[in-house]
């Protein structure tokens, strides 16, 4: 009994994930980074459970989210705090790579921008399976979020193998089912709640990037 209880406390639910993004910004619009780890690190979780043929997009976000933990647990983890005290910090000393890959391939700047890339086609997919019709295939709406988004900063082997991958994706119903957030209606619901907030984190990034000219980071 006490088992069950337990594995029925431990069952992923996607709302407590998204609820994690929606924690991300702070009073003063700046974006928690251990926040935005821990959505990153849910998601990956849920993505987990669909399969091993996603183990090669797992493990390239689990690396990434690997480098982002590393930079807030190291000396100058303060500094890490938020995504603007970090660009400030890693600009001021120098400490990104601007132009061509060199001293510092793992900046916070340069690794969060890659998974500040990936929450735009996080956000496209999810708006595109609110709107979506009980029938409609989570595979062609990933593929089209990836087109729009992601698949533009990958060489032609990743958006083979990535397209390759949501083939895999089951349907609606059972996607659904995964997320644990109750039935058809409650998702929509629930995906039309964490929405806006998703976006307006990406925003904040965007802007953030866009005003230190960093969204082509190499
Ligand atoms: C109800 C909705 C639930 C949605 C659940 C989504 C779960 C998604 C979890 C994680 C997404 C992975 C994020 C991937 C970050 C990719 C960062 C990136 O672009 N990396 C490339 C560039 O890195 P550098 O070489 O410059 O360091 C790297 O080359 C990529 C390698 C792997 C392929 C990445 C494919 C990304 C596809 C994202 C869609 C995931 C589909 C999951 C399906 C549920």
């Amino acid at each position: 009994m006490a088992d069950a209880v337990m594995a029925e406390d431990q069952k992923f639910c996607l709302r407590e994930v998204l609820d994690t993004f929606k924690s991300c910004l702070s009073e003063d619009k700046e974006v928690l980074i251990d926040q935005y780890v821990a959505g990153w690190r849910g998601l990956v979780r849920f993505m987990n459970s669909l399969g091993t043929i996603f183990s090669f997009i797992s493990k390239d976000a689990v690396s990434k989210i690997q480098i982002m933990v590393n930079h807030r647990n190291g000396e100058n983890g303060v500094q890490y705090i938020t995504v603007q005290s970090m660009v400030k910090y890693e600009l001021d000393n120098g400490l990104v790579d601007i132009t061509k890959r060199g001293s510092y391939p793992e900046s916070g700047c340069r690794t969060l921008l890659r998974l500040h890339r990936a929450l735009r086609w996080l956000e496209l997919f999810l708006e595109r399976l609110r709107t979506s019709a009980e029938d409609s295939k989570t595979s062609v709406m990933c593929s089209e979020a990836y087109n729009e988004s992601l698949a533009k900063y990958h060489p032609w082997l990743i958006r083979k193998a990535s397209n390759m991958a949501f083939c895999a994706l089951p349907g609606r119903p059972t996607f659904f089912e995964v997320m644990n957030v109750g039935t058809p209606e409650q998702v929509v619901a629930m995906l039309g709640d964490a929405l806006p907030l998703i976006s307006e984190v990406y925003q904040v990034t965007e802007e953030l990037y866009s005003k230190h000219d960093l969204l082509d980071l190499p």
